[in-house]
């Protein structure tokens, strides 16, 4: 079901309580799988035998006692001893512990980093990416055991600092993986909508960026633990790690070594490498299945930024928004595209202004400019863009961030995508209140409950505590017009508020809009195709057409004499008012439908 064909209940979540519920939180899901249980067990099994080898045997991993050599298993040994009498099971305990530390050394440095990289470059792109990238690409070109068999010569058998080499040759895996997942997740819409509301990017990264890259980091993770054991021992095995040391590498060698004397001695190291190693992947695949079955993410195109500085007066008289000459470009492969055409507008204080025209006329091109959110490869310039006497284009990142969600608020076409499906509903409420009003989050939490109270949600505290897929799409249009209007903005731009709603709740959220935008005076943008929308709510309108105004008047105006011939169009095509059609003749022999008349 898509959130279009949802119930709006005016308050009643629709009945999918859920999804979430049966689902469970991924600890949850992991340990409801018996394959991820058992590598588990097995997993803390090893470690522990490792971390309390002391406990476990009284043998020396290191001391030879000739006398032993080849000891068969039982007795003082109980594994055996080796070709010069060291307790195998002594080995095997303490070499995990060689093993472990290797294979967490070579993660933890892959991770620290791949981890920032990725999500430095993915975030910000351009020069930083491209560089990052590059050292990327280049560190994963060069044959990994060559690098590791260099550093080996450079700093000695030094196993831990192999092991940290390894981790750099990892990072660049973690590097691309992490950066794919924060790209796909930028143009999220919610995270538009976190920028709308202003949360600063460290925010932004840390609530809706970070939980989309910690499944697959995680996940990789196991897998390459499992990789950096197996290189370790190979590197022990070559007799590359730190002498005199017990490792599972180590004790392959010696295996090796006497494998025509003894090829029983194989059999513990070997078994016990590719019982970590297959249980390392295993959890790997079990992490997986439990941490990406999580509520999807909608994948929008995004906003960003006006350039142009230039300084222009203040606005005057009560206008609260001042459009000058706007103009909207996108370089493409055919030359630059230009979507928005000097468009002029304003808006005072306390009025609505519709902004219309067919689709692909550049409304939603409009509204981004002004908000700042054009994407990256959109590039916007204005004679004058000033917000309360204000010009809004030489700000910075931070300025802009201090403006919106607070002075000027936006509400999306499509509320469902709006939302991080992460988080509940009250936090994405309260989070922008917390930054820009500073409340506690007790005050937030109140505000917040009031908020969904007053856009006609009867349970605010059942949608509070729901997360976005358990409400429907009319009532996630209500908690995002709630939440645009928290901290109290003077300027509201709603893109097309109701075009994803069922045509059942969009006029009970076009009137909500229209109850708070007069009950706190704000301006209001209402981006529409809809005139029976502009007839009923807006003051002015402003006509558009390919990227172009054609005209701008009070709405009584424009719907007595529109001057403009698309105007007319557009009013021509519009259903209201238009005779009715004759119903529809089926023909009995099949073929086409036809009207009666
Ligand atoms: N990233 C982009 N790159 C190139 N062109 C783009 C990009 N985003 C939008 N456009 C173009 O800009 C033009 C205006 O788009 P816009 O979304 O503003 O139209 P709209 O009037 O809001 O339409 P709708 O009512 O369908 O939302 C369209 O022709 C669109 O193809």
């Amino acid at each position: 079901m898509t959130h279009t064909e949802r119930r709006d209940t005016r308050g009643t979540p629709d009945s999918a309580p859920g999804t979430a519920r049966r689902r469970g939180r991924p600890l949850s899901r992991l340990l409801r799988n018996r394959v991820a249980v058992v590598c588990l067990a097995l997993l803390a099994l090893i470690v522990a035998a490792s971390v309390f080898a002391p406990l476990l045997t009284s043998a020396s991993p290191t001391r030879a006692t000739l006398d032993d050599a080849f000891a068969p298993p039982g007795g003082g040994h109980l594994l055996g001893a080796d070709s010069v009498g060291r307790d195998v099971l002594a080995r095997l305990l303490y070499g995990g512990r060689v093993s472990l530390l290797g294979g967490f050394i070579a993660v933890a440095v892959a991770l620290l980093i791949g981890v920032p990289a990725g999500l430095l470059a993915g975030y910000y792109r351009g020069r930083l990416d491209a560089v990052v990238s590059w050292v990327a690409s280049l560190l994963m070109a060069a044959p990994a055991i060559m690098v590791l068999l260099v550093s080996i010569a450079a700093i000695g058998p030094d196993t831990n600092a192999t092991m940290a080499v390894l981790g750099l040759i990892l990072a660049p895996g973690v590097f691309r993986l992490v950066r794919a997942s924060v790209t796909s997740v930028r143009e999220e819409l919610y995270v538009d909508a976190a920028r709308v509301s202003g949360l600063g990017d460290a925010r932004i990264v840390r609530r809706h960026i970070l939980p989309v890259v910690q499944a697959p980091t995680i996940i990789q993770s196991a897998q390459m633990f499992g990789v950096a054991v197996v290189i370790q021992a190979g590197i022990e095995f070559l007799g590359l790690g730190s002498a005199g040391q017990a490792s599972w590498g180590a004790m392959l060698n010696e295996a090796f070594a006497n494998l025509y004397t003894k090829p029983s001695l194989l059999v513990a190291p070997g078994l016990t490498i590719v019982l970590t190693v297959a249980t390392l992947g295993l959890l790997a695949n079990a992490l997986r299945d439990a941490l990406l079955d999580t509520p999807g993410r909608a994948t929008r195109r995004r906003p960003r930024t006006v350039s142009a500085p230039a300084s222009t007066p203040a606005a005057a008289d009560d206008s609260l928004l001042v459009v000058e000459d706007l103009r909207v470009t996108y370089a493409t492969r055919d030359g630059e595209r230009t979507v928005v055409d000097g468009v002029s507008l304003t808006v005072r204080r306390g009025e609505v202004v519709g902004l219309v025209g067919e689709s692909g006329s550049g409304k939603s091109q409009t509204a981004f400019a002004i908000l700042g959110l054009l994407p990256p490869e959109g590039r916007g310039e204005a004679g004058r863009l000033s917000f309360d006497g204000r010009d809004l284009r030489g700000l910075g990142r931070k300025e802009r961030n201090a403006l919106r969600g607070c002075r000027i608020a936006y509400v999306p076409q499509e509320p469902m995508s709006n939302l991080d499906p992460a988080f509940r509903i009250g936090t994405q409420l309260t989070d922008p209140m917390r930054a820009h009003l500073k409340l506690t989050a007790r005050e937030a939490r109140e505000k917040a409950l009031a908020l969904l109270e007053r856009v006609g949600i009867a349970e605010p505290e059942r949608v509070y505590h729901a997360y976005p897929h358990q409400i429907s799409g009319g009532m996630a249009q209500r908690v995002l017009i709630a939440g645009a209007v928290s901290c109290d903005p003077e300027l509201l731009i709603a893109d097309e508020p109701t075009t994803a709603l069922d045509v059942t709740v969009q006029a009970e959220v076009l009137d909500l809009l229209r109850e708070l935008q007069r009950e706190r005076e704000m301006g209001l943008i209402l981006v529409t195709h809809n005139f029976g929308v502009v007839a009923d709510i807006c003051d002015r309108v402003v006509v558009m057409r390919t990227g172009q105004v054609v005209e701008t008047a009070p709405a009584g105006q424009l719907f007595a004499e529109p001057r403009h011939e698309y105007t007319r169009m557009l009013l021509d095509s519009t259903l209201e008012d238009a005779p009715p059609r004759a119903p529809l003749r089926i023909p009995a022999t099949g073929g086409p439908l036809q009207e009666t008349v």
